[in-house]
């Protein structure tokens, strides 16, 4: 309870700051609930034997606004950076932000989500354990697409809007692929 907490209230002051880097209304984010539609996923990685049989979470980017990451001392979780997979290594007491599909799209390409995967296999003789915080709407039947304040003649919207259900749909009958959810709302 205390961590749902914690984490509510620094997903917020991390909204505020992302929003004020847009130029847009610091509150924009917490008034779409964004702050609200939390879901908590526990992950725990299985020491394989066969290392070179096992990968850990296939290369993605997270649906939703944004993802606060707590990750155990054992490591694995890259993020591609020009076309390179660099290693996020632990740093105790640190946590990992990473930015999703439905920010990149509301930001109209202001932020980028980031590729990631975790890749546990190869490097390790103990289980990874990692706790992840979706943050995304509670208003599965709103629309969703770039902030209108954020579209103008020079910089037109590069998305088009879609209903909140069926983005989600679409990520969780979609393969872990890499593809970013926001390539099928471009316009
Ligand atoms: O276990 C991790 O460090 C990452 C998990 C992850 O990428 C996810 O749940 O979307
Ligand atoms: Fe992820």
């Amino acid at each position: 309870m205390e961590w749902n907490e914690k984490v509510r209230k620094l997903g917020e002051l991390l909204m505020e700051v992302l929003c004020e880097g847009l130029g847009v209304d610091k509150g924009k984010l917490k008034e779409l609930t964004f702050t609200e539609g939390r879901t908590l996923v526990g992950h725990y990685y299985l020491y394989c034997p066969q290392p070179y049989l096992t990968m850990g979470i296939a290369s993605h980017t997270d649906a939703g606004v944004l993802t606060i990451l707590l990750q155990d001392r054992t490591g694995g979780l890259q993020v591609k950076y020009h076309d390179e997979w660099v290693a996020v290594k632990p740093v105790p007491g640190a946590l990992v932000i990473i930015v999703g599909d439905l920010l990149q799209i509301m930001s109209n390409h202001g932020y980028k989500s980031v590729e990631h995967r975790v890749s546990v296999g190869k490097f390790f003789s103990e289980p990874r354990f990692s706790i992840a915080v979706f943050f995304s709407t509670i208003y599965g039947d709103n629309m969703y697409g770039p902030f209108p304040e954020l579209v103008s003649q020079e910089k037109p919207a590069l998305f088009t809007h879609f209903k909140y259900t069926d983005y989600i749909r679409r990520f969780l009958t979609k393969e872990l692929d890499g593809r970013s959810l926001a390539n099928y709302y471009r316009l």
